[in-house]
C-alpha cells in the first residue's frame, strides 16, 4: 500500500544548528501515529515543514494521490489540499455558539462575520449534528464556546478541523491540561477519527500514547531513532538513554 505522506532524507538548520538532520517519515491514509521525543526533538519543526511553515534546506515531502510536491506549496494551498493542523491551545470562536463554530469551519473561506448572511441547507445542519455527536458535544450545540470546559474547547476544535475533511490531521499535544476523562474522550476521538483519515499526534505524556494504542515514531535531535510499539520503542536501550539522560 502506498503512502499518503512521504518525508525523505528532510534536514534544515537554524544559524548552523541542524533542527532537522536527514528526517525520513511515511504514514499510510487510514493510520493513527504518536510521535515523542524530548524537548527541542524537532517534533514541531517536523509539522512546520510539513505544514508550509518552515522549508526544509533538503529532502522531499509528497502528499496524496495523484503525489503532490508539498515543497512547492504556499501554507494555504496545502491546507486545502487536505492537511489541517491542531495547535496546542484551543483557537475557537468564544462568543459565538458550537453550533455556529462548526457551521463556519464546514467551508474553509466562510469568515465568521459571513455566518450572519449565510443561509445553511439542511444539509449543514446534518453535518454539524453528525460532527457534534462525534466530539461528544451534541448537548453543548447552543453553548458559547467561551463557557466550554479546556477539553471542550479541544474536542470543538478538533471538529472545525473534521468538518473540513483533512486527509491528514496533525495534533499538538491534545492531552495537556486535560482531566483524565477528558484525555480518555479525546483518544478515543482520535482514533475513531484515524479509521477515515491519517492523524498524527504529538504527545509528551506517555499514558495518553499508551491508550492512543498505535506505532509511535520517536524523534531525537532531528531524526528517527526509533519506531514501532510503545513497548518496543520504550525497550529499546537508545530511547531509554535518550529519556534518562534528559
Ligand atoms: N526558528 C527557529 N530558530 C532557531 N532555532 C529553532 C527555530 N525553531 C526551532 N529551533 C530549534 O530547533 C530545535 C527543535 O525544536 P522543536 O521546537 O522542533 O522541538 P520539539 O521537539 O517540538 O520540542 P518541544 O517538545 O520542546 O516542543 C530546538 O533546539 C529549537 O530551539
Amino acid at each position: 500500500m502506498s503512502s499518503l505522506l512521504e518525508v525523505t532524507s528532510i534536514s534544515v538548520s537554524f544559524d548552523g544548528f541542524k533542527a532537522i538532520n536527514n528526517l525520513s517519515f511515511e504514514i499510510g491514509g487510514q493510520e493513527l501515529r504518536a510521535i515523542i521525543g524530548p524537548n527541542g526533538a524537532g517534533k514541531t519543526t517536523f509539522m512546520d515543514i510539513v505544514t508550509g511553515k518552515t522549508r526544509p534546506d533538503e529532502g522531499r515531502v509528497r502528499f496524496g494521490e495523484p503525489q503532490l510536491d508539498l515543497l512547492r506549496l504556499s501554507e494555504s494551498q496545502i491546507a486545502r489540499a487536505g492537511i489541517g493542523r491542531k495547535f496546542q491551545r484551543p483557537t475557537v470562536f468564544e462568543a459565538q455558539s458550537v453550533r455556529d463554530n462548526l457551521l463556519m469551519a464546514l467551508s474553509n473561506d466562510r469568515l465568521p462575520f459571513a455566518v450572519l448572511g449565510y443561509r445553511e441547507t439542511p444539509r449543514d445542519d446534518e453535518r454539524v449534528r453528525a460532527l457534534a455527536t462525534e466530539i461528544g458535544l451534541s448537548g453543548e450545540l447552543g453553548r458559547k464556546a467561551g463557557e466550554l470546559s479546556h477539553g471542550q474547547k479541544q474536542w470543538l476544535e478538533i471538529g472545525m478541523l473534521l468538518a473540513q475533511d483533512p486527509k491528514l490531521l496533525l495534533v499538538d499535544e491534545p492531552a495537556a491540561g486535560m482531566t483524565l476523562g477528558e484525555r480518555e474522550h479525546t483518544t478515543d476521538l482520535l482514533r475513531r477519527a484515524a479509521e477515515t483519515r491519517a492523524v498524527v499526534v504529538v504527545e509528551h505524556d506517555m499514558e495518553f500514547v499508551r491508550r492512543l494504542d498505535c506505532k509511535v515514531t520517536v524523534l531525537h535531535e532531528g531524526s528517527v531513532l526509533a519506531e514501532g510499539t510503545l513497548d518496543h520503542v520504550t525497550a529499546n536501550s537508545d530511547v531509554i538513554d535518550v529519556y534518562l539522560g534528559r
